[in-house]
């Protein structure tokens, strides 16, 4: 698989359950070997160290979770790490962009509350306040619709298409929430088709992405044949 995203952009990065999207992420991530190469903004990801701290990438998994009671406007101005210096306390300015961050979320009525008793849907909408805070090129996000209602998945998806459009960052964004994408503008990546290719993102598209995935055909596995 080949792939080059033209500048900053929204890609939706659907398939069956099992076909590599997650692994996708996590080789981005440094998690897992890999053959290849993958560049973010002309840099080989395998010759960062840290590309979180580097501002190159910010990740949000699949399932993310803190061990401990933590106020919810807490775990958010942690999004400013790279803009801190080492054990200093955040400043009113930091608190302010959390503030911000969850407004924009929808979730500032959350503010005080502790992380860890939020609902799942709620914990995922604090994560993205927090990601929005990370300020990096590329963010790579699993699933971050998953948990939520049909009104929080349409504003997500309005989030994230704010980032690309006003703040020029690329998202790579893996969802089954095929509804939300036909009017989104940016490509879609189905890893399930034999050849996964970025295609440009429309209405028609995602008819004939969700007929391909609906299809028998689709599920069929090189091995069983
Ligand atoms: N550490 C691992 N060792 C071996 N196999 C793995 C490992 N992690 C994932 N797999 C397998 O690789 C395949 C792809 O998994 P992956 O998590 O990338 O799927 P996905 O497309 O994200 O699926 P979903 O939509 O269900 O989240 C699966 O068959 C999975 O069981």
């Amino acid at each position: 698989m080949c792939f080059t995203v033209p500048g900053a952009a929204f890609v939706a990065v659907v398939g069956h359950n099992g076909c590599g999207k997650t692994t996708l992420l996590r080789a981005l991530t440094g998690q897992l070997p890999y053959e290849g190469t993958a560049r973010v903004m002309g840099q080989d990801l395998r010759t960062v160290r840290r590309p979180a701290a580097s501002g190159l990438l910010a990740h949000l998994p699949q399932r993310a979770s803190v061990e401990f009671s933590l106020p919810v406007r807490e775990l958010v101005v942690m999004g400013r790490f790279r803009h801190h210096r080492f054990l200093g306390a955040y400043s009113a300015h930091d608190y302010a962009r959390a503030d911000a961050a969850l407004a924009q979320v929808g979730a500032s009525h959350l503010a005080h509350q502790d992380f860890t008793l939020l609902s799942g849907g709620e914990q995922q909408l604090v994560w993205l306040a927090q990601l929005s805070l990370q300020d990096a090129a590329l963010y790579l996000l699993d699933e971050p619709t998953q948990q939520l209602d049909v009104y929080y998945r349409r504003r997500v998806f309005q989030l994230l298409l704010r980032w690309v459009q006003q703040e020029h960052k690329t998202v790579l964004c893996i969802t089954h929430d095929l509804d939300n994408l036909a009017e989104l503008p940016g490509y879609l990546l189905n890893l399930s088709r034999p050849e996964p290719t970025l295609q440009v993102l429309s209405a028609a598209l995602v008819a004939t992405e969700r007929a391909f995935l609906e299809s028998e055909e689709s599920l069929a596995h090189p091995e069983n044949e």
